[in-house]
C-alpha cells in the first residue's frame, strides 16, 4: 500500500502547516454548504495544532466540532478529551463553533449512544477528520483487543459505539471506522520515532490488530520527530 505521508522538520511546522490545512478545507467547503463538521481527537498530540487552529479566521460559528473519541470520565478530569478540547481548541475565534460533547454524564456510555448517533445524524458526512494515534496502532478508542473492535470496524457500525478495552484505563466512546473513513478530508497526526515504527508496521497488518490500518488508504499521515 502507498501511504501519502508528509515528513515536516519540526514539530512547530507540523502544527502551523496541518492546522492552515484544516482551516482551508473547513472554509472551502462553507463556500458551498451551510455548516461543516471537524472532528478530531484527544490524547497528548494535538494541542500545538488546536492552538493554531483556535486563532484562524474562518467563519467557526457555521462549523460544529466533536471529537472522534472520548474517556468516560468527568468533563474536569485529567484524562478528559473534552477539557483538552476547552483548553486549546474551543477558545479565541474557534469558541463561536458549536460543540458536540461526547461525554453526557450517564452513568455508562452505552447508554450516551442512542441519543448521539441522533445528535451526530445532521453532520455527516464529517467535512475534516484529524485522528491521532497510539503506539499500539489504535486510533480514535478502537484499540486492538478492543471488546467490540470488529462490529466497530464494520461497514455497518453505527456511527458511536461504546467500547472497552484492556489497554484503555476507562470505558471509552467512540466514532466508529464507517464514519470515519467516509470523511470529506480525513488526516492522521503523528509524532516521534516509536509512532513512526509503529505506522510502517501498521501498513503490514490486518486492521484488528492495527486499527490505524483501516485508514492509511484515504488519509494523509503529518509526522515530524
Ligand atoms: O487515548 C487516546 O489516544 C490516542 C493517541 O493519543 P496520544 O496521546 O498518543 O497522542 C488519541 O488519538 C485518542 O483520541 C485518545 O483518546
Amino acid at each position: 500500500m502507498t501511504v501519502e505521508l508528509k515528513e515536516y522538520p519540526d514539530r512547530e511546522m507540523l502544527a502551523l502547516s496541518l492546522a492552515d490545512r484544516i482551516a482551508s478545507q473547513l472554509a472551502q467547503h462553507l463556500r458551498g454548504n451551510d455548516s461543516a463538521t471537524l472532528c478530531v481527537p484527544g490524547g497528548t498530540s494535538p494541542a500545538p495544532v488546536f492552538e493554531t487552529l483556535s486563532g484562524t479566521d474562518i467563519e467557526w460559528d457555521r462549523v460544529t466540532v466533536v471529537l472522534g473519541d472520548e474517556r468516560w470520565v468527568d468533563g474536569d478530569h485529567k484524562r478528559s478529551n473534552s477539557r483538552l478540547l476547552r483548553r486549546h481548541l474551543l477558545k479565541d475565534k474557534a469558541a463561536a463553533a458549536s460543540y458536540i460533547d461526547l461525554y453526557t454524564g450517564d452513568a455508562s456510555p452505552d447508554l450516551a449512544v442512542d441519543g448521539l448517533v441522533q445528535r451526530l445524524a445532521p453532520h455527516l458526512p464529517l467535512t475534516v477528520v484529524l485522528l491521532g494515534m497510539g503506539n499500539d496502532m489504535h486510533t480514535a478508542s478502537l484499540f486492538p483487543g478492543a471488546d467490540h473492535l470488529q462490529a466497530a470496524m464494520a461497514p455497518d457500525a453505527p456511527p458511536v459505539m461504546a467500547i472497552r478495552a484492556e489497554g484503555a484505563e476507562e470505558p471509552r466512546i467512540t466514532l466508529t471506522r464507517p464514519v470515519l473513513s467516509d470523511a470529506i478530508n480525513l488526516h492522521v497526526l503523528i509524532m516521534g520515532p516509536e509512532k513512526r515504527d509503529a505506522l510502517e508496521r501498521a501498513q503490514h497488518m490486518d486492521p484488528l490488530q492495527a486499527p490505524i490500518r483501516a485508514f492509511l488508504d484515504v488519509a494523509t499521515v503529518h509526522w515530524a520527530e
